[in-house]
């Protein structure tokens, strides 16, 4: 009987590490491990490099295949600007995809090049996360940091080269840089924004082998490592997702997207045209606040956050850490519409809303931007992330898309895309085949119900009228005092 080969896939998203030991040939989970992650509160929001790697050595460790893995892959959250000294430790700590203080210098960006010429060159208008804002902050606010600066890194990169020594990364997470396109590297971008090319890792083919596991790690040395990716580009592998095939993620951050069939370049900024990391594209949507604003306002309603009610007319922009779809950093969280009668599970009900109306009013636009027709009828719209398991979220997002919705068994699907990965190096496969192979979609359908386009316009309608309140006045958006 053949020896049974096994690979680790690894997600380093925001608020942990998740690691999955996989069997190659059958896609089964044999082991899991997860290390949380500390971030900052406050203004920023920032967490130590450090961190990540001593939580991806205990999670890895913890799925009790570390040793005998064949092929390991690193997944991990995007934008976060990761800043190393020559002997490779962290300059400061990263400033993470969700940290808005870098709004003005995103504006700054936009308003020197041209929206449509951003998008044209990089596939995505910048909003305050993506990494080339981050720069440009630290050069502004810590130029004394900014020139101490031997390596540019993403958070996946970053572990990737501690794990194999090599610098660097995939076309993927690049897209979310804001100084990456097609042609690669957008030298002309790094100089206004003051860094220089050969501080940043080289990009790699799709499907390349990143390097092998240097001694001194919790993984047999010599094993061969995979690029890895973002973590929406790894979940978009870990589902097999064909074109067009809409996924919401329900994470910290909450995205919506799709796999395009065509380059997306939305001048508007609400769809970000990233690459995937298969020579395709991903146009996304992304939200600042999803699971954990709404898990916020069951505690501040003093319920579990299963504990809805429907009816009423309160009205929740859950915006508690700004937004960036839409694209309002210096927002907070606004509750109109209180009545007398208004319950806690109302409230909370308004608050789910709130959250999914930001991604599922921008799904049509991830569609198009893809070469999609909205309205063909298409697949169920798969729900995955850790809000997936929640039936208050479930139902939240049946009501308000109209659509069929699948709730895949598998949970961590950006670690399965990474297992993928690395497992497609061992077998030749593409890395989607495999997880096609190992059927990561498969799980309860949901039917579809009439769309509630009563909540969703009386939030629309909120929104517009609350503008005035959710934007930073013109003096602190030019001076980044945003928040
Ligand atoms: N059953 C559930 N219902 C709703 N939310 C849940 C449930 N289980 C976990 N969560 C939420 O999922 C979030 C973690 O999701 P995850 O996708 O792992 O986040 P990230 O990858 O951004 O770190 C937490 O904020 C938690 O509140
Ligand atoms: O910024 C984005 C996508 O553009 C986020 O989706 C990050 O990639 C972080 O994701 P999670 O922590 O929610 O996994």
């Amino acid at each position: 009987m053949p020896a049974q080969r096994v690979v680790i896939g690894v997600d380093s998203s925001t608020q942990s590490t998740k690691a999955l030991a996989v069997d190659v040939g059958t896609g089964a989970v044999l082991g899991e491990g997860r290390a949380a992650h500390s971030v900052s509160a406050g203004p920023g929001r920032e967490s130590d490099p450090e961190q990540w790697w001593r939580a991806f050595c205990e999670a890895t460790a913890a799925t009790g295949w570390a040793d005998r893995a064949t092929a390991c892959s690193i997944a991990g959250q995007q934008h976060g600007l990761v800043t190393l000294d020559p002997a490779g430790r962290p300059v400061r700590p990263a400033l993470l995809w969700n940290d808005v203080r870098s709004a003005p210098q995103a504006a700054a960006l936009a308003a020197a090049l041209g929206p449509a010429e951003l998008a044209r060159r990089t596939g995505s208008v910048p909003t305050a996360a993506f990494t080339a804002a981050k720069w440009a902050w630290l050069r502004a606010h810590e130029p004394a940091a900014a020139d101490r600066v031997a390596a540019v890194r993403l958070p996946h990169d970053f572990l990737t080269e501690r794990l194999t020594g090599e610098p660097v990364t995939d076309r993927g997470d690049a897209s979310g840089t804001g100084w990456w396109g097609p042609g690669g590297y957008d030298r002309e971008l790094l100089a206004r924004i003051g860094l220089d090319s050969a501080l940043l890792p080289e990009v790699l083919a799709p499907g390349s082998r990143a390097g092998l596991v240097r001694a001194g790690t919790p993984l047999r040395e010599g094993v061969p490592v995979a690029t890895g990716t973002g973590d929406n580009m790894a979940a978009a592998i870990g589902l097999g997702l064909p074109p067009g095939r809409p996924v919401l993620s329900l994470g910290t951050s909450g995205t919506v997207y799709a796999v395009g069939r065509t380059r997306p370049a939305d001048p508007n900024g609400t769809v970000a045209g990233f690459a995937d990391a298969l020579g395709g594209w991903l146009p996304l949507a992304c939200t600042l606040n999803c699971t954990l604003a709404v898990d916020r306002f069951a505690a501040l309603a003093g319920r579990d956050r299963e504990d809805v009610e429907g009816g009423g007319t309160v009205v929740v922009l859950p915006y508690l850490d700004g937004e960036r779809t839409p694209d309002l950093p210096a927002a907070s969280g606004l509750v109109h519409g209180l009545r007398h009668d208004t319950t806690p599970g109302q409230l909370l009900q308004a608050a789910y809303d709130g959250a999914a109306h930001a991604l599922l009013t921008a799904l049509d636009d991830v569609l198009r931007a893809g070469g999609e027709d909205p309205a063909a009828a298409g697949e169920p719209l798969l729900l995955i992330g850790g809000g997936a398991a929640g039936r208050a979220w479930q139902q939240t997002v049946l009501r308000l898309s109209g659509r069929a919705v699948q709730v895949p068994e598998a949970r961590e699907l950006v670690a399965l895309g990474a297992a993928a990965q690395a497992a497609a190096l061992l077998t030749g496969e593409r890395a989607d085949a495999v997880a096609r192979r190992w059927r990561t979609t498969d799980g309860r359908v949901l039917d579809p119900v009439p769309r509630d386009d009563d909540t969703l316009e009386r939030i629309t309608g909120t929104l517009r009228r609350a503008r005035a309140l959710q934007e930073a006045p013109p003096q602190e958006r030019q001076e980044g005092r945003g928040r």
